[in-house]
């Protein structure tokens, strides 16, 4: 079995030796401009198109949680992987524990007011203020998929109360669902804190929008853990400088690097951290990988395939 890998930024010799320990019988290669030898899996992210076209794979596979990325590059070059090819993209594999850090860490600190406490430190004023109670501080997830649903039970576990939205409608203990646009208001109108967890599709672009916003509570914070695109960052500032957001703290943005001349940058009421919510953890990555290689192999139907054309 041949397997070819690239990733940009990743350890390419570090992946493939421990690729090598779990696949012993695989010749794993990094993949480089004008290697055009046969290979039956590729493992990308970012690739150029000529890594891919032309080739007889058995599957690819993303080498992260969202593959916005490469369905884009596909949209622009439908050549580069026939359908017939199944995309794989990572399930969690370590990822759904960070995302639990973040999100849980962040409400918290919302929850326990720090950030006004931070603004009346800057102001040398000692002021103890009126505690907020886990029935005003409903947590609204957008995307109730394999990190949507991990952050859900985090915040479960701290007393808050969750409520999710997605396409279709979960029965989970403890949590309400709404699903779809019909109940997307009804969602929104009972959010102290939204937090995204969708996927990057037509559907979603631009969907934290002034008129999204507008239904949430008054004095509501956003989490963005998702896509940048997401957000329509100058609706985001609106909501902020009107009173109806309270805060915002962003992973992720519509142009990344985020340009130095953005005005989210100094906002006083937005924090950020640079795309590192939840990262692609290697050990876990790779298991997970070597066994959907040997599912594949077997003839089994594993799980984390992409449906190409609903776009996640
Ligand atoms: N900031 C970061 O470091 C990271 C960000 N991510 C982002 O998190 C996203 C979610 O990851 P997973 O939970 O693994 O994805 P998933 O595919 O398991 O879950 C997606 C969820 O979104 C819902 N959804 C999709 N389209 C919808 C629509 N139009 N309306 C309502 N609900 C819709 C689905 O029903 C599902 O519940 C990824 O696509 C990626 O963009 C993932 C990893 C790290
Ligand atoms: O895996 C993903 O989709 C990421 O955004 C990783 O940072």
């Amino acid at each position: 079995m041949e397997i070819i890998f690239y990733h940009p930024t990743f350890d390419t010799p570090y992946w493939i030796a421990e690729l090598s320990k779990k696949l012993p019988g695989a010749r794993i290669r990094g993949w480089e401009r004008g290697d055009n030898a046969p290979a039956d899996y590729a493992l990308v992210w970012h690739p150029p198109v000529e890594m891919l076209q032309g080739r007889a794979l058995k599957a690819v596979f993303a080498l992260g949680a969202g593959v916005d990325s490469i369905l884009s590059k596909l949209k622009a070059n439908p050549e580069m992987l026939p359908l017939s090819i199944p995309l794989f993209r990572l399930e969690d594999t370590g990822m759904g524990i960070q995302m639990q850090e973040y999100a849980v860490s962040q409400v918290l600190h919302w929850f326990r007011r720090f950030d006004d406490y931070q603004a009346l430190q800057r102001e040398s004023t000692w002021q103890p203020l009126a505690d907020y109670t886990h029935d005003e501080f409903t947590i609204g997830i957008m995307g109730a998929g394999v990190l949507g649903s991990k952050v859900a039970e985090s915040l479960l576990a701290w007393g808050f109360p969750v409520r999710v939205w997605s396409r279709s409608r979960k029965s989970w203990p403890q949590v309400t669902s709404f699903a779809g646009d019909a109940e997307l208001g009804e969602f929104l109108r009972g959010t102290r804190v939204l937090i995204n967890l969708l996927p990057n599709t037509a559907e979603t672009v631009g969907i934290i929008n002034a008129s999204l916003l507008e239904q949430l509570q008054d004095n509501s914070y956003v989490l963005n853990l998702a896509r940048g695109v997401h957000v329509v960052e100058n609706d985001l500032l609106a909501a902020l400088d009107s009173g109806k957001l309270k805060a915002a703290m962003l992973d992720v943005f519509s142009r990344e690097p985020l340009p130095k001349e953005s005005p989210l940058w100094l906002h006083p009421r937005v924090t950020m951290t640079p795309h590192v919510a939840a990262v692609t953890r290697p050990q876990e990555a790779i298991a997970y990988i070597a066994q959907t290689i040997t599912q594949l192999e077997r003839g089994e139907t594993p799980s984390g395939q992409v449906d190409r054309v609903r776009g996640y």
